[in-house]
C-alpha cells in the first residue's frame, strides 16, 4: 500500500514544521532520516492522523486523510509504535496484545487468536503468559511492535524503535522489522544510520521540514562517488554521504 504526501505543509502555531512535502513510500521498508527537529515526528503524526496538514493532501492507499471519512478509515489500516509508549507492568503479555487489537476494532472473538499471531510474529509468543514487567526494554519494545500489529495493518510506521537498546536487542528487533516489511509497507524514522542502511530499501531525508533526498540505500551512499577524501573517511559509504550530504545542506 502506498502512502503519499503531495505539497504538504505544517506548522504548530506558526511554526513551520513541514514545508511542501511532496514524497511518496509502498512496500517494504523506507527509512526516515533528519537531524534533529529536522521534522520526521511531525510527518509520521501526519501519516498516522494524530496531526492534518495544513495545506495538501496526504493519502494512505486510497484514503485521502484531509477527509473525517478518509481519516476513519485510513486508522484500520495503520500500525504505530511512537518514541516513547507505555505499557502496564501488571498485565500480561498476551493479555496486552489481546486489549490493543480490541482497541483497534477487531471483533471481540477474534481478539485472542490476533494477539497469537502478532506474537509470533515479533517473537514474543512463548512470553505471553508473563507479566509485561519480566521482560527486558528489548522485549518491551518488541511488545509495543506487537501490540501495533495486532489489527494486521498493512502500514506500519515506527519512530525511533531501537533507541537505548543494546546490540544484540537492536538486532533482533531488527530482523523483526525487515520481516514485518516483506508484506507490509513500513516507516521507520531513525537517527541511526547503520539500522536504515541494513533494513530500508528507500530512503528518505527531511532537512528543515522538506525532502532533500529521495531514492535507495545504494543511491544515497553513491552521492560521495568520486570525491576522493570523503571515500577515504571512517565509517561506512552510507554513514560518510548522509553526514557530507547534511553538511552541504548547511554551508547554503
Ligand atoms: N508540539 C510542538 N509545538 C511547537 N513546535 C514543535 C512541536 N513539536 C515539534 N515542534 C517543532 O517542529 C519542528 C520539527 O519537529 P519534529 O519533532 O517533527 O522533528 P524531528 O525530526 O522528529 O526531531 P527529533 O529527531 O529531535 O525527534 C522542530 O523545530 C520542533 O521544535
Amino acid at each position: 500500500m502506498r502512502v503519499r504526501f503531495d505539497e504538504v505543509s505544517f506548522a504548530y502555531r506558526g511554526r513551520r514544521a513541514l514545508r511542501d512535502v511532496t514524497w511518496g513510500f509502498g512496500g517494504g521498508v523506507t527509512g526516515l532520516l533528519g537531524s534533529n527537529g529536522a521534522g520526521k515526528t511531525t510527518l509520521l503524526s501526519l501519516v498516522v492522523t494524530l496531526l492534518r496538514a495544513d495545506s495538501g493532501r496526504v493519502h494512505v492507499g486510497d484514503h485521502d486523510l484531509s477527509t473525517g471519512a478518509g481519516r476513519r478509515q485510513a486508522r484500520r489500516l495503520l500500525g504505530f509504535v511512537p518514541q516513547r509508549f507505555s505499557l502496564a507492568p501488571e498485565m500480561r503479555v498476551g493479555d496486552t496484545v489481546t486489549y490493543s487489537a480490541w482497541v483497534h476494532g477487531v471483533a471481540e472473538r477474534d481478539c485472542p487468536q490476533a494477539a497469537v499471531r502478532a506474537l509470533e510474529e515479533v517473537g514474543l509468543i512463548d512470553r505471553r503468559a508473563d507479566p509485561v514487567r519480566a521482560l527486558s526494554g528489548g522485549q518491551r519494545q518488541r511488545l509495543g511492535l506487537a501490540a501495533a500489529l495486532a489489527h494486521d495493518p498493512a502500514v506500519v510506521v515506527l519512530d525511533e524503535p531501537t533507541v537505548g537498546l543494546d546490540p544484540g536487542q537492536r538486532l533482533r528487533l531488527r530482523e523483526r522489522v525487515k520481516v514485518i516489511g516483506q508484506r507490509r509497507t513500513v516507516l521507520l524514522a531513525s537517527h541511526l544510520l547503520e539500522d536504515i542502511e541494513h533494513l530500508c530499501d528507500r530512503v528518505g531525508v527531511l532537512a528543515g521540514g522538506a525532502v532533500v533526498f529521495d531514492g535507495t540505500v545504494a543511491e544515497l551512499s553513491g552521492l560521495i562517488d568520486g570525491a576522493a577524501e570523503l571515500e577515504a573517511a571512517p565509517g561506512s559509504r552510507f554513514e560518510r554521504a548522509y553526514d557530507a550530504l547534511i553538511a552541504k545542506l548547511g554551508e547554503t
